[in-house]
């Protein structure tokens, strides 16, 4: 891995190529454009060389992995075909260290690697279709390129408030990204996204601009554990940053539904007073809810200057160690907000926030 990570693109490019060259039917599996792909497969690998040596955290990501790649429509049959293409990117690319040894472990690591997935995969044919389809019931534009867009799934669709979807557009076949849900489930099955057209994003402006009532979108399966605990009573302190507090929404409403009181702080940034797109809504669910404390954060405000933006906002409250802590929004906010609260006392078991890497790839 050392070897070769300095040339990633390189690998994956030659990877890729005799992956097609060898499987030309493959190539219908994948997006018109490959760029996100390759810098995915990379990832993919060196999660898995990261946690080579922790079976469980290994088993976790990949039965994941191989849950998700079913929405792709892949077949185990596949495996094999991408197993030889990566071999031999492998041994071209990291000729130094490349010999009989190496190769076998390699082989053996990929062998050990599908197999999981494919499992993985079967086990959940039993469980849950590979894809939901949904209409498009309702779309309404918040600010020049913020929408909530609300869908209706074509069967049940089980998931937890605080998790989050792959979505694909009917715009731009194969091409996936995620979106988290902005309400807790609902009786009548609705599903609500929060979407911002980013630049230059294929699936954001797609969602934002063109879809309308009626459009059919498809879903993969609900993923993430950023969820409420409800063994226990301790505050819940929320950080939602722009499109981020979709999330955070949904947890509150999750709290109201199970009619346990507990207290729970939102801190809700935004660049300008115009981005608080959803403020109406928080401040709604306060005035129903005492337990519930909603902050608005604004980065041109005096607040927002004084204070340092979000993260500086919620160490000037508290103190925050009992609460189970939950942060939503852009990689930088996120990563500023664990650092200020872990420098304020609150342990990191307490602190949940999806992956970073997930969210770097959905803002597009
Ligand atoms: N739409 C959704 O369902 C979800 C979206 N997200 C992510 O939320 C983000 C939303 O983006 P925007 O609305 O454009 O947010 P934005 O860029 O307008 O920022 C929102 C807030 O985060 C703060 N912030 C941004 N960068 C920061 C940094 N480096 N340090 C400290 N604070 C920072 C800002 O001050 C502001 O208060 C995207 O990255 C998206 O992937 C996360 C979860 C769900």
């Amino acid at each position: 891995m050392a070897e070769i990570e300095p040339i990633a693109d390189k690998v994956t490019s030659y990877f890729y190529a005799q992956l097609f060259l060898r499987h030309p039917d493959l190539r219908a599996l994948f997006p018109a454009a490959m760029d996100v792909q390759r810098d995915r497969l990379f990832k993919a690998l060196l999660t898995a060389a990261t946690h080579a040596d922790d079976t469980a955290a290994l088993t976790a990501y990949l039965d994941r992995l191989g849950r998700g790649h079913r929405k792709y429509g892949t077949l185990p049959e596949h495996y094999p075909a991408v197993g030889e293409a990566l071999i031999c990117a492998l041994s071209r690319h990291a000729s130094s260290s490349w010999g009989p040894r190496t190769e076998a472990a390699w082989v053996s690591a990929y062998t050990t690697i599908s197999q999981i997935m494919i499992d993985a995969a079967t086990a959940d044919e039993l469980r849950a279709p590979a894809w939901w389809q949904a209409e498009v019931v309702g779309h309404e534009m918040r600010t020049p390129d913020v929408a909530v867009v609300t869908v209706r799934p074509d069967q049940p669709y089980p998931f937890l408030a605080g998790q989050y979807t792959a979505l694909e557009t009917p715009w731009w076949p194969r091409v996936w990204r995620h979106y988290s849900f902005a309400s807790a489930p609902r009786s009548d099955g609705v599903l609500s996204f929060h979407v911002k057209a980013v630049p230059a994003g294929w699936v954001s402006n797609a969602l934002v601009h063109r879809a309308r009532p009626g459009d059919v979108i498809r879903l993969g399966a609900p993923t993430g554990s950023m969820t409420v605990d409800h063994s226990t009573d301790n505050g819940l302190l929320c950080l939602g940053g722009g499109t981020g507090i979709a999330p955070i929404k949904a947890l509150v409403e999750d709290v109201a539904q199970h009619g346990r009181r507990r207290s729970v702080d939102v801190f809700y940034g935004a660049r300008r007073t115009d981005d608080l797109y959803d403020i109406e809504t928080m401040l709604r669910l306060q005035q129903s809810h005492s337990w519930l404390s909603v902050r608005p954060v604004v980065d041109d405000s005096p607040v927002g200057l004084l204070s340092g933006g979000l993260p500086g906002a919620v160490r000037e409250h508290g103190p925050w160690h009992t609460y189970d802590v939950y942060l939503s929004g852009p990689p930088g906010m996120i990563r500023r907000g664990v650092d200020t609260l872990l420098g304020i006392g609150v342990s990191t078991h307490r602190i949940r926030h999806d992956s970073i890497e997930e969210l770097v790839g959905a803002a597009t």
